[in-house]
């Protein structure tokens, strides 16, 4: 596969849509993250709540952890065969079309999902912060939803509901992309739709998330205060086609690190993810099928179509 990748997309001055969390007047707020999800898929969101000092103790024992040598990181390596996603993995190599990336994988919510073994013990206060985020994450994920079911003409507990109300399951991620000599070569992470219900984003300083819209590539800026809110392939067939699973990929840079800290709001395996029945009416008909979780998840891996 060669990779296409446009040589001006940071010209491009238009941004995805920032939303102001502090605004007082609920319902413009959540008319905004309406519309951006429907329009965009993504959009950021300022004065979210979450302190910026928990975001940078976040940020550091992230970068702690992959500073580590190769040994240490493979105390908590994905299993090889494992079916399983959760652990470290390591994917840097010089090859065209290949991704230029390593990555840890682990569950962080419900408590009983949790397998501590794929949580890192170096740096130590690890745990302590990623227990910390998880907290706050969960907060404004649940405050986005109830926002988006509202705009689907439902109570706010609809789409929490539709992800499987308290077994939906929180995903940690922290991508790190060292700086690539050949970036030309490579992307950190080749364009995809998160095959889950939200992410919840945030990155170092060094811009690289790419989205996909009107036919061409757009630079998500960073914003040092923003977090980032992706909308994924469950919450686009929960609300029948309304809100749109966006299309993204990462770049690397030649010289600077980047690293990004998605945090995944993923139905369980045995969840049936489908068009909320309410919302269905014989001018709305089902565009999507129901299936559960883990068929889709299965059928998206292997690229096999699904309805
Ligand atoms: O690195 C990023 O900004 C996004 C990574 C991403 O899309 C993912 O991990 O699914
Ligand atoms: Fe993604």
């Amino acid at each position: 596969m060669e990779i296409e990748r446009d040589k001006h997309t940071s010209l491009l001055a238009e941004t995805i849509p920032i939303v102001d969390l502090s605004n007082l007047d609920e319902e413009q707020v959540s008319r905004a993250v309406v519309k951006a999800s429907e329009e965009w898929g993504i959009f950021h969101v300022v004065n979210h709540g979450i302190p910026m000092d928990l975001i940078g103790r976040l940020k550091e024992v992230g970068a702690q952890f992959f500073d580590l040598p190769e040994t240490e990181k493979n105390a908590v390596a994905k299993q090889a065969g494992s079916k399983d996603f959760e652990g470290y993995t390591t994917n840097l190599k010089y090859v065209k079309g290949e991704v230029w990336t390593e990555n840890l994988f682990h569950r962080i919510w419900p408590p009983s999902c949790i397998n501590l073994s794929y949580w890192p013990k170096n740096p130590p206060q690890y745990r302590e912060v990623i227990e910390e985020y998880t907290k706050e994450t969960k907060k404004l994920s649940e405050r986005v939803l109830g926002y988006l079911s509202e705009g689907l003409g439902l109570p706010r507990e609809a789409l929490i509901q539709g992800l499987g109300g308290d077994s939906t399951e929180y995903v940690m991620r922290i991508n790190n992309y060292p700086p690539d000599p050949k970036p030309d070569l490579t992307l950190g992470v080749p364009e995809h739709t998160d095959i889950i219900g939200i992410a919840i984003i945030v990155t170092n300083e060094v811009s690289g998330l790419q989205i996909f819209k009107d036919d061409r590539w757009f630079d998500v800026h960073y914003i040092p205060t923003a977090i980032t809110i992706n909308i994924g392939d469950q919450i686009l067939r929960l609300s029948n086609g309304k809100y749109k699973n966006v299309l993204h990929r990462a770049i690397v840079d030649k010289e600077k690190k980047r690293m990004s800290w998605p945090i995944f709001v993923d139905a369980n395996p045995d969840v049936v993810i489908g068009p909320l029945p309410e919302l269905i009416t014989g001018d709305n008909p089902a565009k999507f099928k129901p299936i559960t979780c883990k068929d889709f998840k299965y059928r998206r891996l292997l690229k096999l179509p699904v309805e």
